[in-house]
């Protein structure tokens, strides 16, 4: 189940529910959490690091406050079963980094779970499969905004608070390298440091539009292009919860990265490369920088979450 990395990240002004209005272009990129989920006499969550992955899985619950937990009692409770699962989850998207990975554990758990309790549904619905992945993407909205775009996949623009998707025309792959950072930042904390600022500046919030530029420089695969149109307007306000990042983009760029930002609301930061050659380069200059807790590397766009 892949991780994320937001394209465009245009912040709008904040709704009556709480959420912004965004626009939202995902991208799903080649680093995966590995989901199981096997029939079991209780709900039960295990969550431990992918081999050879060095992340830290300690703030991850392991109860029902777990999104892959939600996910299966969500399944469930459409389907007229007993969430009785035993979900097993190995990590190798960074925790609180910015990049989806409980939106991608959720993804998969739907999945699976879907694909397991077909059987019962089935005999009810006829030859309808029980439930479609728009059903899953539905019923992921109520997990999370990013929980749809985690079953989708690919490169996506994400309207509303960024569950409102339409894929977007690629052309060709493109390379990355991501530093992440020790600890996490908390997403709600992001937005509303992201609202602070701007009360403070006197900045009202105009609703978000998609770029062209990063439209047109993702259909013909324009990677210096992508480079230039990268945006995030929840930079400044991770910048300003964790001001060490900006020595990180920094030294990205400074190691020749053709653009780079903060990954959602961060803390991990993305770099683009020019080729695959470049971001092998580029991961090795940053990792002996020393400013990143651990270097990263994978292309997209890559397919959402699937049952194997
Ligand atoms: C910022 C983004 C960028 O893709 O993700 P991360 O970088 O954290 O992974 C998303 O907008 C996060 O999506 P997700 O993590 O699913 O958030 P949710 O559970 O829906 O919301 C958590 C909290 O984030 C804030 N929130 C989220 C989405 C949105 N459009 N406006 C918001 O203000 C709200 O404070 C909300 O209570
Ligand atoms: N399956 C899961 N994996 C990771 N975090 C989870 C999961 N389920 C719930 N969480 C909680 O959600 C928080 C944010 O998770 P995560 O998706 O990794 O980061 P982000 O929202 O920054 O992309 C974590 O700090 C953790 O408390």
């Amino acid at each position: 189940m892949p991780a994320k990395v937001n394209l465009q990240l245009g912040v709008g002004p904040i709704r009556d529910d709480g959420y912004h209005d965004l626009v939202n272009v995902f991208h799903a990129v080649s680093l995966f959490d590995e989901v199981t989920v096997e029939p079991a006499p209780e709900l039960e969550v295990r969550v431990q690091a992918a081999p050879y992955s060095r992340v830290r899985v300690d703030g991850v619950p392991v109860d029902g406050d777990n999104l892959a937990a939600k996910a299966a009692g969500i399944v469930a409770a459409r389907l007229g079963v007993e969430p009785r699962v035993a979900i097993r989850i190995r990590k190798a998207i960074p925790v609180a980094g910015g990049m989806a990975g409980g939106s991608a554990d959720a993804a998969a758990t739907l999945i699976a779970c879907a694909r397991l309790w077909d059987d019962r549904s089935q005999a009810v619905a006829g030859d309808q499969p029980a439930l479609t992945r728009d059903d899953l993407m539905e019923l992921g909205a109520e997990l999370g905004s990013d929980v749809p775009f985690a079953v989708l996949g690919g490169t996506a623009v994400g309207v509303g608070r960024g569950e409102r998707l339409t894929p977007a025309l690629t052309r060709g792959t493109f390379h990355w390298v991501f530093a992440t950072a020790d600890g996490g930042l908390s997403t709600p904390a992001v937005y509303a440091e992201c609202d602070r600022i701007r009360a403070e500046m006197g900045e009202a919030a105009a609703p978000p539009r998609v770029s062209e530029g990063l439209m047109t420089a993702l259909a013909t695969g324009d990677v210096q292009g992508l480079g230039a149109a990268l945006t995030n307007d929840l930079q400044e306000a991770a910048l300003s919860l964790r001001p060490s990042l900006a020595e990180v983009l920094d030294t990205g760029l400074g190691f020749g990265a053709i653009g780079a930002l903060v990954s959602g609301s961060g803390p991990t930061c993305a770099f683009l490369a020019e080729t695959e050659a470049e971001a092998v380069e580029l991961a090795e200059s940053m990792d002996g920088a020393g400013v990143a807790e651990q270097v990263l590397r994978a292309h997209g766009p890559v397919p959402g979450a699937a049952a194997l």
